[in-house]
């Protein structure tokens, strides 16, 4: 069996060795441009479209992220880029959801007990305690429910905060509201203190969180944004928190990255945010992960994280 790999920043003799120590019988290289060898799996970020295109006796394709869109995208451009019938995996948490609920935690913790108000009273030599946030007052609404959605939503209710999630199809987490569907997203947006965005980036989902949106949030509301940037209508961002519709906003992910440095997100003192490092790739649960999956694909047997091309993720 051969597999082929490319990723434009990884330590890629790292992953080509552990691969190697994974399925000892299997030839893994790394593909260069003009290598047209056959491979039996691919494994890829943002792939050159000669890597994957026209490419026979393909037998899978994993995305080495947990967001497919930059794959999709280019797919739509070039369709013969994945064979019929090849299908494409995504990374599903391999270690991304610990590292969600790392950041989705400690950023609600941080408002919730608030470090910002603090922070901003230390700057003008202000000794003034506040009055405490009740957590029935602090309603977190997560955007996506899916493998990190239901981690970070696991993670809050752990800490007794009100938590409800907005997916396609209901959800029966324990401790936890489920809102699908458009029809919904009303109802699950009044209330709601803290919106997490979780959803993947497709043509349904780009812009969802305008002005329209955050203004159906509880006054003082805040966003964290950290599945994609697209999401997000920047200005609108800016707008409801210069009008005090929004308190805060933490944001891991951009339309452009790197953020321009011209961008007025860099300033704007309720905006905090970190250079999409929200949840990284971590080498070796993934490549458990697709070792595993592709032992139970020469098997002959069922797996999990494909990705439907139908719904873009
Ligand atoms: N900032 C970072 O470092 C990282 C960001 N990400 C981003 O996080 C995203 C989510 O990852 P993951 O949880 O694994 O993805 P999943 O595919 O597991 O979950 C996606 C969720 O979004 C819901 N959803 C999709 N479309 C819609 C829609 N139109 N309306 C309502 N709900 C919708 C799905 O609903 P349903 O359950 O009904 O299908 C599902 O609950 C990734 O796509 C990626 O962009 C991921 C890793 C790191
Ligand atoms: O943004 C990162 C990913 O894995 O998707």
């Amino acid at each position: 069996m051969d597999i082929i790999f490319h990723h434009p920043t990884f330590d890629t003799e790292y992953w080509l060795n552990r691969l190697q120590q994974a399925l000892p019988d299997a030839r893994v290289r790394q593909w260069k441009q003009g290598d047209r060898q056959p491979a039996d799996y691919a494994l890829v970020w943002h792939p050159p479209v000669e890597m994957l295109s026209g490419r026979k006796g393909l037998k899978g394709v994993f995305a080495l992220g947990a967001g497919v869109d930059a794959i999709l995208s280019k797919l739509q451009a070039h369709p013969d880029m994945l064979p019929d019938g090849v299908p494409l995996f995504r990374l599903e948490d391999t270690g991304m959801g610990l590292q969600m609920q790392e950041y989705a935690v400690s950023q609600v913790l941080h408002w919730f007990r608030r470090f910002d108000d603090y922070q901003r009273q230390k700057q003008q030599g202000q000794w003034q305690p506040l009055d405490d946030y009740r957590r029935e007052d602090f309603t977190i609404g997560i955007l996506g429910a899916g493998v990190l959605g239901g981690k970070v939503a696991d993670s809050l209710v752990a800490w007794g905060f009100p938590v409800r999630c907005w997916s396609r199809s209901k959800k029966d987490f324990p401790g936890v509201e489920s809102f699908a569907g458009g029809e919904a997203l009303p109802a699950f947006l009044s209330g709601t203190r803290v919106l997490i965005n979780l959803l993947p980036n497709t043509p349904q989902t780009v812009g969802i969180i305008n002005r329209e949106l955050l203004s159906q949030l509880a006054k003082e509301a805040y966003v964290i944004n950290l599945a994609r940037g697209v999401h997000l209508v920047e200005a609108d961002l800016l707008a409801a928190l210069d009008s005090g519709q929004l308190k805060g906003a933490m944001l891991d992910v951009f339309s452009k990255e790197p953020l321009p440095e011209s961008n007025p997100l860099w300033t704007h003192p309720r905006v905090a945010m970190t250079p999409h490092v929200a949840a990284v790739t971590r080498p070796d649960e993934a490549i458990s992960y697709i070792a595993k999956t592709i032992t139970q694909l020469e098997n002959g047997e069922s797996v999990s994280g494909e990705v439907s091309l139908q719904h873009g993720y």
